[in-house]
């Protein structure tokens, strides 16, 4: 696949009077055509101004922007505009015009675009119907859901058939329902459409849910990036343990830990579950090899990208040395995080 966006070593500065901001430090990146591309981090990362980069609604300091071929540094204005054609976006607060209806919303850019009114009346038709809003055509935005607005958005972004979509905290202002109702229409879009998204978000599990790879970013760099079950996986930077930990919430906490000690005897172990590795089905018959007994007192497996991922917190009971043994082949197969042996007394045992 071809790069449908290529930055290398881009550098956006702001002044802002005497001092000057690098809102994006040196970023390379390729964006591959027709895939779901994520980029995350917490608020004044960066992503905004990465994405306005890309949308040369922004010039860089220094750097190179190149979409669907094009360089983008030095084009004079006209020369950007057929670009910026190419390239639909989409809005965390939709954007719409209140004084239009749906129909007119999603006519607007093909209006601009000057096509004659019995094409657009039939390419507004054709949108409504493939985001589902057919019969909302004739009314207005404030009688609409923030979900169905935010589908008229993706309508009226895909107007003029552009081969990059843009979305930018695209449901953020949404609740979990109605952001996978959104996140389920994206998905159509670059499948049915083979339409290369971007998506900026600072929530985990929309790029658990969409993309095929992302970039976190943090004070304007991109620390890390790869693979969403990759970087799920075996997370390298402490910014991106913390977004994984939001989305998958299976690792217990410290004071959890010091619960789960309080509460079992054997020895507490975290397991990483990955797509063939860590399972409890596999554990099973390690604990029967070793001798040990073992029995779920945290975790949970999900799954990245219609694959297993997670973790499970065992209370494992036998002889140290077994118990060893168990964790030492374990630690050739998996990650493993050995939290310490439990201070219950009494029936459960403990090390014998
Ligand atoms: N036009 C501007 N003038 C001055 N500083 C700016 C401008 N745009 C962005 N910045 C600064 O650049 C940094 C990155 O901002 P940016 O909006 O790209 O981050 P972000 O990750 O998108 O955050 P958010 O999610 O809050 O929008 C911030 O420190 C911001 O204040």
């Amino acid at each position: 696949m071809g790069a449908a966006v290529q930055l290398r070593d881009v550098t956006k500065e702001f002044t802002d009077g005497r001092r000057t901001v690098r809102a994006v430090d040196g970023v390379t990146l390729d964006i591959r055509a027709g895939e779901v591309f994520g980029v995350i981090g917490y608020s004044g990362a960066g992503k905004s101004t990465l994405v306005r980069l890309i949308n040369a609604l922004e010039v860089p300091t220094a750097g190179s922007v190149v979409v669907d071929g094009t360089e983008l540094a030095g084009l004079p204005e006209r020369r950007l505009r057929p670009v910026r054609a190419g390239i639909g976006f989409i809005f965390q607060q939709f954007n719409l015009l209140s004084s239009r209806t749906v129909a007119g919303n999603v006519a607007y850019p093909l209006q601009v675009a000057r096509w004659p009114k019995e094409k657009r009346e039939a390419r507004v038709a054709e949108l409504l119907e493939f985001v589902g809003l057919t019969d909302k055509a004739q009314q207005y935005p404030n009688q609409l859901s923030g979900g169905q607005k935010q589908r008229v958005g993706i309508a009226r972004a895909l107007a003029t058939s552009p081969s990059l979509l843009l979305a930018d905290e695209s449901t953020s202002a949404l609740d979990p329902e109605t952001t996978r109702d959104v996140l389920d229409l994206l998905r159509r879009v670059n499948a049915e459409l083979g339409v290369t998204i971007v998506v900026i978000t600072h929530e985990m599990s929309v790029v658990s849910y969409l993309c095929d790879r992302v970039a976190v970013m943090e004070g304007g760099r991109v620390v890390e990036h790869g693979d969403v079950y990759d970087l799920f996986a075996r997370p390298r930077e402490v910014v991106t343990r913390r977004f994984v930990g939001t989305a998958l919430h299976d690792r217990p906490r410290p004071d959890v830990v010091e619960r789960l000690r309080d509460r079992h005897a054997g020895r507490i172990v975290t397991v990483a579950v990955t797509d063939d590795e860590g399972s409890p089905t596999l554990l099973t018959r390690l604990l029967r090899e070793h001798r040990v007994d073992g029995s779920i007192v945290f975790g949970g497996i999900t799954e990245v990208g219609a694959r297993p991922l997670g973790s499970v917190t065992w209370d494992l009971v036998g002889e140290r040395g077994d118990v060893d043994a168990l964790l030492d082949e374990l630690r050739r197969r998996t990650e493993v995080v050995d939290h310490g042996q439990g201070r219950a007394t009494g029936a459960t045992g403990g090390a014998r």
